[in-house]
């Protein structure tokens, strides 16, 4: 099986670590000083206390590597549009393409019962991800871990092992199952979901309100999560989120109290659009919370607190050069 992951940070180089150590044949997208790190000493995971390397293919130019089975993005969402004209080479008739990212995936409608094909432009602008790569081969990934790149090469595993799957429109096809037995044999959880919706969901549900609130706040999730004051605007934003995501058809396993619960329970910890900002890096507002709004509005469900924290969030990215939309 040839894998490819284009983005090789902290998620694409866990992934890429271990399934090149259980025998995949894996290779890397990477730039930078990552790449330079990479190719000269491998990729290296510090899990379990102790590190694990591997050796893999790494290039900035997929023309390199050539045709897959399977490409994973793990990319941050922002950085997605403006690559997939350069990952081109990586495709053949058959080569699936693994969306292993947080937030609204670009193929949200590709394969969803009662809903007609359209874009989500705050992930596919003008449509250009759908263009390049059609939706009929995206597989999409809920990523459970929490991972970083500490220096360029370099991961750093903190929690979970869990890659859980799904084909759009809910089949159990082999290329999905052939991925998940890959990825079990690598060490990983990789249950494949009839209604990957419903997980993606559940994850975005946090992140929708939580990490905005953190940009703006500069709070933990502890703090988010149970201050009265914060964890009721947090509270009002999931709600919206799940008018949304019910009306285009999602059903939610949990409660939003259980939710904020277990928000609470991960503790004084920045979320990743808290670090972006202290960073200076790009912000990924769009997949997390605009592309939520764009929903609202495809489904009829008014969103005032999400549209608000929106403006307020993207006035805050803007002004630290975290943001241009
Ligand atoms: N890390 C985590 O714990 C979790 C992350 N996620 C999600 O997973 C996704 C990936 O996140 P994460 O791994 O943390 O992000 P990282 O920033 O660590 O990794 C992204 C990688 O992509 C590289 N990249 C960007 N553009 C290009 C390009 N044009 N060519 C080659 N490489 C490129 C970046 O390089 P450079 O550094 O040079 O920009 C970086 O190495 C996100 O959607 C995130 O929200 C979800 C759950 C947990
Ligand atoms: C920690 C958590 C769950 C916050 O919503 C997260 O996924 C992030 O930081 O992006």
């Amino acid at each position: 099986m040839k894998v490819c992951i284009f983005g090789a940070g902290a998620i694409g180089g866990y992934l890429a670590v271990r399934m090149a150590n259980a025998g995949v044949d894996v290779s890397v997208v990477a730039r930078g000083p990552n790449l330079a790190a990479i190719r000269e000493h491998g990729l290296r995971l510090r899990i379990d206390g102790r590190e694990e390397v591997a050796k893999v293919a790494a290039s900035d130019s997929a023309a390199d590597l050539g045709p897959q089975d399977y490409v994973f993005t793990t990319l941050k969402a922002h950085s997605l549009p403006p690559v997939v004209d350069r990952m081109a080479p990586l495709f053949g008739p058959d080569t699936a393409f693994v969306t292993a990212m947080n937030g609204v995936p670009y193929w949200y409608f590709h394969g969803l019962a009662g809903q007609d094909w359209r874009t989500v432009e705050a992930v596919d602008p003008g449509g250009r991800v759908s263009l390049a790569i059609p939706p009929g081969r995206a597989i999409g990934c809920v990523v459970y871990p929490a991972t970083e790149s500490p220096e360029p090469g370099v991961v750093e595993h903190h929690d979970g092992d869990r890659f859980t799957l799904g084909e759009p429109d809910g089949s159990k096809s082999e290329r999905v199952n052939a991925l998940s037995k890959a990825m079990i044999e690598a060490g990983f959880k990789a249950p494949v979901r009839p209604r990957i919706r419903d997980e993606i969901w559940v994850k975005l549900w946090g992140n929708l309100a939580f990490n905005p609130l953190s940009a703006l706040t500069h709070q933990t999730l502890d703090v988010l999560a149970t201050q009265d004051d914060l964890r009721g605007v947090a509270r009002a934003m999931m709600l919206e989120g799940k008018a949304v995501a019910e009306a285009l058809g999602v059903k939610f396993s949990i409660d939003v109290d259980k939710r904020i619960a277990g928000a609470a329970e991960v503790g004084a910890h920045k979320t990743s659009m808290l670090q972006d900002l202290e960073r200076g890096r790009p912000m990924e507002i769009d997949a997390l919370l605009t592309g939520v709004c764009e929903l609202g509005a495809a489904a009829g469900v008014a969103t005032p607190t999400l549209d608000l924290v929106l403006a307020l969030v993207r006035a805050r990215a803007r002004a630290a050069g975290c943001y241009e939309g």
